[in-house]
């Protein structure tokens, strides 16, 4: 093995634990607790899991968490009225919905329900215009989590050809604005790029995105390219329940510079973001100085 791990389990503790201090700050000077509101509608085992988690991190982090759990039934209006309800309310300053929704509900009609100041996701249409063109907006909690392990590792990523894997509205395509932002040379690929491996090979960074596991070799990588893994998938090997990502972690540890694990890289940096998204939004909510260093 040649590449160093870039530990996002251990930069998630530190980026919570300036949220913290935030939190801590906003109480003492302001009087003000954050408060961010999770709605799950369904049963997904994974999801459930996922919530917990954040639930959990949130308190810890001093801040209110409040979780909805709706039938998987649940109709759009009774859904509707839950986020009405939630953007109404000044005790709460960030909104989730947990994706993917159950089909018969209308993903975008529901996301831009929710009030763009307090969507920590940065899925609203007017969020994604807002980083589209550059202005201040909320930024989505996955692609700005990688961007700050690469700013963290790269100091600039000023000129670097990076290669985002996926153009999912959650993740391809906002880690693309992101990176164009930071001035690199942006390709997007997806399943229908042609020569996936001389594209990915001609990369300083690589954002696998994709939902396949293992899917990108280490002889596609460029040797001492920075691999940026976001895939979560779980399979089983041995006989045992594993999670793996998107890339093959065993043969691209040894030809690239700097690598994230799965579990431990991407995930954890997710869930940070998301708090420190949630102090963002209740700062600006609030009309006060935004803490720097937790948004992109
Ligand atoms: N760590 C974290 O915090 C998070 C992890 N994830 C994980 O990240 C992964 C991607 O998630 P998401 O963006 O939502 O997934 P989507 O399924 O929405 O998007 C997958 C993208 O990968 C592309 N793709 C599929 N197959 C190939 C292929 N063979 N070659 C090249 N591109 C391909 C698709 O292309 P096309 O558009 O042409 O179909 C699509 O753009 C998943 O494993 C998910 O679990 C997701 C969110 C957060
Ligand atoms: N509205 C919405 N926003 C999301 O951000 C969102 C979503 N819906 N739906 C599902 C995906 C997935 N996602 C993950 C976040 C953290 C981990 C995470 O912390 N993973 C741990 C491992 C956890 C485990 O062991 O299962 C890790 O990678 O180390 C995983 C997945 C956010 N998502």
């Amino acid at each position: 093995m040649s590449a160093q791990i870039i530990d996002g389990k251990a930069f998630a503790a530190k980026v919570r634990g300036q949220v913290a201090e935030h939190v801590t700050a906003l109480k003492a000077e302001h009087g003000i607790t954050p408060g961010l509101a999770v709605v799950l509608v369904g049963e997904d085992p994974a999801s459930q899991v996922y919530v917990r988690s954040k639930g959990k991190m949130t308190n810890e982090v001093g801040m209110k968490s409040v979780e909805h759990k709706l039938d998987e039934n649940t109709s759009e209006a009774d859904l509707l009225a839950v986020i009405d309800q939630l953007n109404k309310d000044a005790s709460i300053h960030g909104i989730l919905v947990q994706l993917p929704l159950p089909k018969h509900l209308d993903e975008d009609l529901v996301i831009n329900s929710i009030d763009p100041a307090k969507d920590v996701d940065g899925f609203h249409i007017s969020n994604v215009g807002l980083l589209g063109t550059g202005q201040k907006s909320m930024v989505p909690c996955t692609p700005l989590g990688c961007l700050m392990m690469l700013r963290d590792h790269h100091g600039s990523l000023s000129g670097m050809n990076a290669v985002v894997i996926g153009r999912s509205n959650i993740v391809g395509k906002p880690m693309a604005q992101l990176l164009l932002g930071d001035s690199c040379t942006v390709t997007i690929a997806h399943s229908r790029t042609k020569d996936l491996p001389e594209v990915v090979g001609r990369a300083d960074i690589v954002v696998a995105a994709v939902g396949r596991p293992e899917m990108v070799p280490g002889d596609w990588i460029k040797k001492g390219a920075t691999v940026i893994d976001v895939g979560i998938n779980r399979i089983e090997r041995d006989g045992k329940n594993k999670l793996v990502g998107d890339v093959d972690f065993a043969s691209c540890s040894e030809v690239a510079g700097a690598i994230t694990p799965v579990p431990g890289g991407v995930g954890p940096m997710t869930i940070a973001c998301l708090l420190a998204n949630t102090v963002t939004a209740c700062c600006r909510a609030n009309g006060l100085a935004e803490p720097e260093g937790l948004t992109a």
